[in-house]
């Protein structure tokens, strides 16, 4: 398994209240999926992503992602292994403004002194449609150029994972239509794991596994028709409250 969590649990102090953003989730996926967390507002959805990529860490439980414990690296091997391991797409797209398309998909690379950056960077920005825009500053693009453009920096540095914490909210349905789209072709046609938070029917409605998180709580885990007609290992499912 690519990604296993087991016993998660994740608290926040609020004054002198604790909330729980997420209680003892176990939860297993595969390399090649395509997931949909979905849930209310503050039901632990991007908590469950920061600490799936290294940017917060678990109170209690263990997370191991390509088989590694995340929960036990310092804080400079978490930001390591998450250049190397993770791909990490944002709501507000966060492009470096100053600098064109192609020199921020070219960004983690170059944190990484990769050789061939350039060829590499265009690849990606082909990969997405967006090669001709290439030397445009954030500020030239539209929000779904600037949303690809974050794709592609995301997919550059080959991730073992790409999280995506609700990638179309900043985007009108047009847009996020197209921007769904191409990440399904990316999952289905380079075979890049995709985790993505949403609110939108429409999001899931593309995924090939979609988990609901409700207070915390994992209490649905689910796979689409079209995998489970594919012949999809259900046995990677070993959350409760399983709804296949
Ligand atoms: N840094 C923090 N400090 C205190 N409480 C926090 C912090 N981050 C999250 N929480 C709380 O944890 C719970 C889960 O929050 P989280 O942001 O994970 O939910 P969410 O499902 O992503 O919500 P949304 O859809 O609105 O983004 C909420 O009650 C939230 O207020």
């Amino acid at each position: 398994m690519l990604v296993e969590l087991r016993n998660v649990s994740k608290r926040y102090a609020m004054g002198d209240i604790w909330v729980d953003a997420l209680k003892d989730i176990t939860l297993s996926l595969g390399k090649g999926e395509f997931l949909a967390v979905k849930g209310p507002s503050g039901s632990g959805k991007s908590t469950l992503l920061n600490i799936l990529s290294a940017l917060d860490q678990c109170d209690s439980g263990t997370v191991q992602v390509g088989g590694v414990n995340i929960g036990k690296l310092g804080e400079h091997k978490r930001s390591k292994f998450r250049n190397r391991h993770i791909g990490i797409v944002f709501q507000s797209f966060n492009l470096i403004p100053v600098l064109t398309a192609l020199e921020n998909v070219m960004y983690p690379l170059t944190l990484r002194g990769v050789k061939n950056a350039k060829a590499r960077a265009l690849q990606a920005l082909k990969d997405v449609g967006l090669e001709k825009q290439a030397g445009q500053r954030p500020t030239q693009l539209s929000g779904g150029q600037m949303q690809r453009v974050a794709i592609a920096r995301a997919i550059v540095t080959r991730p073992d994972i790409v999280l995506a914490d609700e990638p179309t909210a900043n985007l009108d349905s047009k847009t996020s239509e197209t921007i769904m789209a191409l990440i399904q072709k990316l999952n289905r046609e380079q075979g890049i794991t995709f985790v993505i938070s949403t609110h939108d029917d429409y999001v899931t409605s593309l995924a090939s596994r979609v988990i609901t998180i409700l207070d915390g709580e994992l209490v649905s885990d689910r796979l689409s028709g079209d995998v489970l007609a594919s012949g999809y290992d259900r046995s990677s499912i070993t959350s409760s409250g399983v709804e296949v």
